[in-house]
């Protein structure tokens, strides 16, 4: 039964109580038990009435009742970004789907996956909260998903086991990213898109190649999501400096995975000094955060709700930038002639267009630079692993 029948059969049941309080001492019991029996009737009969119309309009429209409601309050969505998020029924996907509705710059939020959405999105879409949100299934709704989105966020994927690299997540993820970003192409070619699905250095340079085939390439438009280790190197700086972590900067250069993750802790902000146990303690935990975390879940995936937090973090830029807010800085893999790879993460300013500017690496010192020379050779690898399977 229908909330609007309940709501009207609770009515019927309580009006004849209010309608005898008000009218007893004016009119006879039989004409009182004809008046309460006349309107009970009456509220039932429209009760029944609103039942049929309901009953009737669901059967025409064919559509569960979440769809519905969905369609109902897209009529008056608030002012705001179009976002989706492939992937969205996952372990990262569901408390960024959460974080996201909470984001007051999302009027509008598609949630993508291959399974369980339907009731990700039922249950994310009774936080009363702005953003309208609608869910997706499967391969056959992928375009409506996209269609009309300003930011695609994809952490679709496998997720690492104890024992495994990144890398050996490349049989089924490159696969995976490489058909979603086909959809993006065809449905949303301006959409600002952030990947998250591993292994990044090489799921960055597929989604370039499937754009580039489809002749929709814009290199400030897709960035490979970095912000988790930016977030667990300001933690691990700020507790070895005593420092509250939000009061703390460190960029990470490089790539995401291994040594890639390259963090340059003589530009830390605020500005301080390391030992070199320090520098070594450091840069050995934010290299290997991401195994810390796998080794921790013990079989049960790697890092969602930090890498949720991330990816939050990183979207609420990019819609600043789109926005048109000034000075909006993140690191993220990009598009870059920062060194002689055709991708590497930097600092990039965030802006309508995505990445409006790569910064330069700025001064690094001996250790620095040598852990760059390491990073660099392990990231050609990746990225040329990814280029070779996207132009396959
Ligand atoms: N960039 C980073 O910093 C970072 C951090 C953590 C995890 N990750 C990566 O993110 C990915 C997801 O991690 P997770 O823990 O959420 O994994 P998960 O297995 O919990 O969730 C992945 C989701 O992707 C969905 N999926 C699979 N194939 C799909 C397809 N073709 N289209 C749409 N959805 C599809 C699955 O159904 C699942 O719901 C992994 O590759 C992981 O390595 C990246
Ligand atoms: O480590 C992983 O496999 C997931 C992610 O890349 C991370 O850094 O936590």
């Amino acid at each position: 039964m229908s909330i609007c029948t309940l709501r009207s059969l609770n009515l019927a049941q309580s009006l004849p109580l209010c309608t005898i309080s008000s009218h007893s001492g004016h009119r006879g019991i039989t004409e009182l038990v004809f008046i309460v029996q006349f309107l009970a009737n009456s509220v039932l009969m429209a009760a029944v009435t609103a039942e049929n119309l309901i009953i009737e309009c669901a059967k025409q429209m064919g559509e569960s009742s979440i769809l519905r409601q969905a369609n109902c309050r897209a009529k008056g969505a608030a002012p705001g970004f179009k976002v989706a998020i492939l992937g969205a029924a996952g372990g990262i996907g569901q408390p960024l789907a959460m974080l996201m509705k909470i984001n007051p710059l999302v009027s509008v939020l598609h949630l993508y996956d291959v399974v369980n959405s339907p009731g990700v999105t039922a249950d994310i879409s009774h936080m009363d909260t702005g953003a309208v949100v609608r869910g997706f299934l499967k391969q056959e709704q992928l375009a409506s998903a996209l269609t009309g989105m300003d930011l695609v966020i994809i952490p679709a994927g496998v997720p690492r086991k104890p024992g495994m690299t990144r890398d050996d997540l490349f049989n089924i993820n490159a696969g995976i990213v490489r058909t979603l970003c086909e959809g993006i192409a065809k449905c949303c070619p301006k959409a600002i898109v952030n990947l998250i699905s591993n292994p990044v250095n090489s799921t960055v340079p597929i989604a370039a190649e499937v754009f580039k085939k489809a002749g929709t390439y814009d290199p400030k438009r897709l960035l490979g999501v970095t912000m988790l280790d930016v977030v667990r190197a300001n933690t691990f700086v700020a507790e070895v400096l005593g420092l509250d972590p939000r009061e703390v900067d460190v960029p990470v250069v490089g790539g995401h995975a291994g040594v890639t993750i390259l963090p340059l802790l003589s530009q830390v902000k605020p500005p301080c000094s390391f030992t070199p146990e320090e520098t070594e303690y450091l840069t050995n935990r934010i290299q290997n955060g991401g195994t810390e975390v796998v080794e921790a879940k013990a079989g049960a995936g790697s890092a969602t709700l930090s890498m949720a937090y991330a990816a939050v973090k990183f979207a609420d830029a990019c819609l600043r930038g789109i926005r048109g807010d000034k000075d909006v800085v993140a690191c993220a893999f990009v598009d870059s002639q920062v060194t002689e790879l055709p991708f590497f993460a930097t600092k990039v300013r965030l802006g309508p267009n995505g990445a409006e500017e790569v910064y330069q690496l700025g001064p690094l010192n001996a250790y620095e630079r040598a852990g760059l020379e390491k990073a660099k050779k392990e990231l050609a690898e990746s990225i040329q692993k990814g280029i070779s399977f996207a132009r396959k």
